[in-house]
């Protein structure tokens, strides 16, 4: 991690000065707070039915990694409709009943016009994150706080709301704007997913490595391929793109026939939408039997579809990208089954010589070849015998093999090798494939007949970018690893949830493993006791999203400030400069070269702030 302080904004200041204005303009007196518009509760109730999927939304998706990141800081979460009024807001209850003084509460608007200069109102006019710090804001009872928000649009580019985090401290650092932004785009994506018709999601990045984080375009089609939402960085990335439009126009048509694809310069992935209702039908009874499991809703929507087909001994088809945990999660439905019982049999397709595993697979009989065991072998098959046969890596099954099992599958009976005896056999067969099967049948290396025999019920397990459950993993393995009391830096956490994790779970899997063994007696889990590749990686994953991302926040410049915005740039600077202290754990010299500066001027300045 290059920047271990957050550093001050930089770039235009315009979007302030136009703002005063037009609080200006709209009648507003710095000193003089207007009369407040509040809705009566009965409207307000109303505004909350309204928007009742919103705020769900945000207490599911937003709200943990809020409290996570923000848990020792005296900050509120809070969300407003797009007409700028509070609909609920989360945190500390203390410096709620500071903000409700000056109506930062439920049903009062925000609306720039009515409060000037403020972080909801602003973003919501400008339609983009807004930081306003401290003396940024018109009133000047408004400027004890800091207040930063993202506006969340609809997956037809409407603008639908805004969330904001607001402290009582006059810096607001990049960690909360990153923050901010990714509360709102979970959102943002959540609503993607749960529209009805959809069939596909096309991620689109300007690299290969921004998939995954806040730089990455999702847009949602129905199974014709027409175009039915998206999210305001697919918007950036195709200007003209509208909903109702057939998405090929825009990207061309590879998209619809490959996983991975480029358009111009654009990257492209594929992925089949696993839907997840927008209201929650009234459970089934073997939902309610396995109680909700996975904090991802593609995982959990996956999970209670493959509890459903082991009933009834349908074959199950897991695919998803190496390391996802597909072995995990066959290991997990085993141990609920009515078969758990009876043993979990797994074999790796890839991993026996191919000449073996037919005889692994269906064994022999005594004497069956030279070199074979004298007593026989009762073969993989027979040894799951009512229990689960897990074949894993599937498409690397010998083709003569592969003729074999599918009689197996037909017939429900084995014969071993050098018998012509069959013998009945009772199995819940679950594969699995982290490659494109369908592409193996093209090219003839697999057996049409065979995969529509496996394919019962094909499900995709999420990669580890992609789940919304992200953080809660992360959590779960540094709890499992760590030595004793530690907790996690929030800026490390914060780069482990946007990098992109290409080996998915084993490789965060292992990480954690090694850098809580690093980090044994710290008190908190740092950058710098993660393995150097992984640094490496993230490193690289930061300077690419800088070089390459745009940066979606409204910035402002010292040069540019009016003298009145000075003194607010003097805290600013004041206040980073107690950041970078604190960070380097009040040691002068390490934070005097984090900062750039002399230590004499270091000294001199944290004297001025009353540091000895
Ligand atoms: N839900 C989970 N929580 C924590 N760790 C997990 C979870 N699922 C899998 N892992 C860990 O991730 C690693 C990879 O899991 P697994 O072998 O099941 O993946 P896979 O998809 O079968 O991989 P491959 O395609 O390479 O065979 C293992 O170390 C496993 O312990």
């Amino acid at each position: 991690m290059t920047a271990k302080t957050p550093s001050l904004l930089q770039g235009s200041s315009h979007w302030l000065t136009d703002s005063w204005q037009r609080s200006s303009l709209a009648g507003l007196e710095q000193t003089h707070l207007p009369e407040y518009h509040k809705l009566d509760p009965v409207s307000l109730q109303q505004k909350q039915a309204d928007h009742s999927v919103l705020i769900r939304l945000v207490e599911t998706q937003a709200l943990p990694l809020f409290y996570q990141v923000m848990a020792h800081s005296q900050s509120r979460l809070i969300l407003s409709a797009s007409d700028g009024y509070v609909l609920k807001h989360w945190g500390l209850s203390k410096y709620s009943d500071k903000l409700a003084n000056i109506a930062l509460d439920e049903g009062v608007s925000w609306l720039e016009e009515n409060q000037g200069t403020n972080a909801i109102g602003t973003a919501l006019k400008a339609r983009q994150l807004v930081s306003v710090i401290g003396e940024q804001h018109f009133f000047a009872k408004h400027r004890f706080m800091s207040c930063t928000a993202s506006p969340i649009f609809s997956p037809s580019g409407e603008l639908i709301a805004a969330l904001d985090i607001t402290s009582e401290q006059q810096v607001h650092s990049q960690q909360t704007l990153l923050l901010i932004s990714s509360l709102a785009q979970l959102i943002e994506t959540a609503l993607l997913c749960q529209l009805p018709d959809s069939h596909y999601r096309v991620d689109l990045a300007t690299q290969p490595h921004l998939f995954g984080s806040l730089w990455q375009g999702i847009a949602v089609a129905d199974s014709q391929g027409k175009l039915l939402g998206f999210n305001p960085m697919a918007k950036h990335l195709l200007q003209s793109m509208q909903v109702g439009d057939s998405l090929t126009q825009h990207i061309g048509d590879r998209w619809q026939r490959e996983r991975h694809s480029q358009h111009k310069m654009l990257h492209l992935k594929t992925q089949q939408v696993e839907k997840q209702p927008l209201k929650k039908s009234a459970p089934s009874q073997t939902a309610n039997k396995l109680g909700l499991k996975f904090k991802d809703p593609q995982l959990e929507q996956a999970w209670q579809q493959a509890n459903k087909v082991l009933t009834r001994q349908i074959p199950l088809l897991i695919c998803g990208e190496t390391g996802v945990g597909k072995e995990h999660f066959v290991k997990q439905l085993h141990s609920q089954s009515d078969r758990h019982a009876k043993p979990l049999v797994a074999i790796n397709c890839a991993a026996i010589p191919h000449d073996l595993v037919e005889a692994e697979l269906f064994g022999y009989q005594a004497g069956a070849y030279t070199g074979a065991n004298k007593q026989g072998f009762m073969g993989k098959i027979r040894q799951a015998h009512e229990g689960f046969l897990f074949l894993d890596e599937i498409g690397d099954m010998p083709l003569m093999v592969q003729t074999r099992l599918l009689r197996v599958l037909q017939e429900r009976e084995v014969v071993p090798i050098g018998s012509n005896k069959a013998i009945p056999v009772d199995i819940q067969l679950v594969a699995a494939s982290h490659g494109d099967l369908l592409s193996k049948v093209a090219s003839g290396e697999f057996r049409q007949d065979l995969f529509y025999r496996l394919n019962g019920l094909q499900i995709r397990l999420p990669a580890l970018r992609d789940r919304q459950d992200k953080l809660r993993i992360i959590e779960k393995l540094h709890g499992k690893y760590r030595l004793g009391e530690q907790g996690m830096c929030p800026q490390l956490l914060g780069l482990l949830l946007a990098y992109s994790w290409p080996g998915n779970l084993r490789e965060l899997d292992n990480m954690m493993q090694v850098a809580c063994l690093m980090a044994e007696g710290e008190r908190q889990l740092t950058f710098d006791k993660l393995p150097s590749q992984i640094q490496v990686q993230l490193q690289t994953c930061a300077t690419a999203v800088k070089q390459h991302g745009f940066s979606p926040v409204i910035e402002t410049s010292h040069t540019e400030l009016k003298p009145k915005c000075r003194q607010n740039l003097a805290q600013q600077v004041e206040a980073e400069i107690m950041a970078a202290f604190l960070d380097a754990d009040s040691n002068v010299s390490q934070c005097a070269k984090n900062l750039g500066i002399s230590r004499n001027s270091l000294y001199r300045k944290l004297r001025k702030l009353g540091v000895r």
